[in-house]
């Protein structure tokens, strides 16, 4: 059951999830999401909290039946050839969720292999070398209640390794993270891909994106914003950014909204002292006509003697709603 080397690792099209529940309104988790990942990408899918990122991870594993629409995995549908999809299909979920904490390292680990029904000689070897390439081998008999979350982390990326699978999905997988442990992360990202594996990587986090993806996906209630390189997706989200200032003026603030690049100028309060002056929020978006409009914005301001002024990089969020909205991108 070799797939066909131009056969995409992951081929998603219109496909939609609801989950309801009595007395309440349906609740739509992904919306006609459509998404091709060819075989050895690293491929992130970013998106706020609630975005569908791990409807669509649970799709992807079987866990989970889509409401309408298709998803393939190597070229096997996840409705209609789940025993075909499982064992192609390594999935680690963040946080603490999935392992028994009574167990050891070993232990859990030697389970998940009879699970994938690999032979005895066969899981054996697999775990040995799992709990080596995960430096649990030393604790590799110790109950996992008594592992940092550190260790904890590191035996869920080794159950996900378990039936040495060709797409790699990880939901969320750097969660509380320590910096060392996030370094090791990205190298064995780096190791997968080495491996020739696929690996779906779900984020918040757009500069763990950008270092560790080929390919990412903007999802944002249930559905997709764009799919890019994630320079481009970073350099969307460093011309963006927000400058508030007080002791604005309404003349002040029409100039702000004729200037080149600027987005939107928002009152977010009146001054206290004096009804006239409000704190603005100003977004801008980028160079226009080779000037940064944020330096054209503060230089105004300063002209105009205002000087209590701050500037922050916008959130996510704020990126889809006026970056990505504002230029029209849509769905590629
Ligand atoms: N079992 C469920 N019952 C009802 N609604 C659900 C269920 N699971 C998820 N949802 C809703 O579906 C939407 C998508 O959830 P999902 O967990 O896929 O998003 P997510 O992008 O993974 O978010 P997070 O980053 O917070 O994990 C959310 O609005 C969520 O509240």
């Amino acid at each position: 059951m070799t797939p066909v080397p131009d056969t995409p690792a992951i081929s998603v099209a219109g496909l939609t999830r609801q989950y309801r529940r009595t007395g309440s309104p349906p609740k739509t988790a992904l919306d006609g999401f459509d998404l091709t990942i060819p075989s050895g990408e690293v491929h992130g899918l970013l998106g706020p909290n609630g975005a569908g990122k791990t409807t669509l991870c649970k799709i992807l594993s079987t866990v989970l039946t889509p409401t309408s629409g298709t998803a393939h995995v190597c070229g096997h549908d996840v409705m209609t050839e789940t025993r075909a999809v499982r064992p192609l299909v390594g999935i680690v979920f963040g946080g603490e969720r999935g392992l028994y904490p009574r167990l050891t390292a070993r232990q859990n680990l030697s389970y998940w292999a009879a699970l994938y029904k690999l032979p005895g000689k066969v899981a054996k070897r697999r775990v040995e070398e799992l709990l080596e390439r995960f430096g649990l081998t030393d604790k590799g008999s110790e109950r996992v209640e008594t592992y940092s979350r550190g260790m904890k982390q590191r035996v869920h990326l080794a159950r996900g390794l378990v039936g040495d699978p060709k797409v790699v999905i990880l939901d969320e997988p750097t969660t509380g993270m320590d910096p060392v442990a996030a370094r090791d992360f990205r190298n064995l990202i780096t190791e997968l891909r080495g491996e020739g594996r696929t690996v779906l990587v779900t984020t918040h986090d757009m500069a763990e994106a950008e270092a560790i993806c080929d390919r990412v996906t903007l999802i944002d209630s249930g559905r997709k914003l764009a799919t890019e390189d994630p320079r481009t997706i970073g350099n969307w989200i460093t011309e963006y950014e927000r400058i508030e200032a007080s002791g604005v003026d309404s003349r002040v603030i029409r100039a702000l909204e004729s200037l080149a690049g600027v987005v939107s100028v928002q009152c977010i309060r009146a001054s206290e002292v004096d009804e006239q002056l409000s704190t603005v929020l100003i977004e801008t978006d980028g160079t226009v006509g080779g000037a940064n409009a944020s330096k054209e914005v503060i230089r105004l301001l300063v002209d105009n003697d205002i000087t209590a002024i701050r500037s922050a990089p916008p959130t996510l969020e704020e990126v889809y709603l006026h970056v990505i909205g504002g230029r029209g991108m849509g769905v590629r």
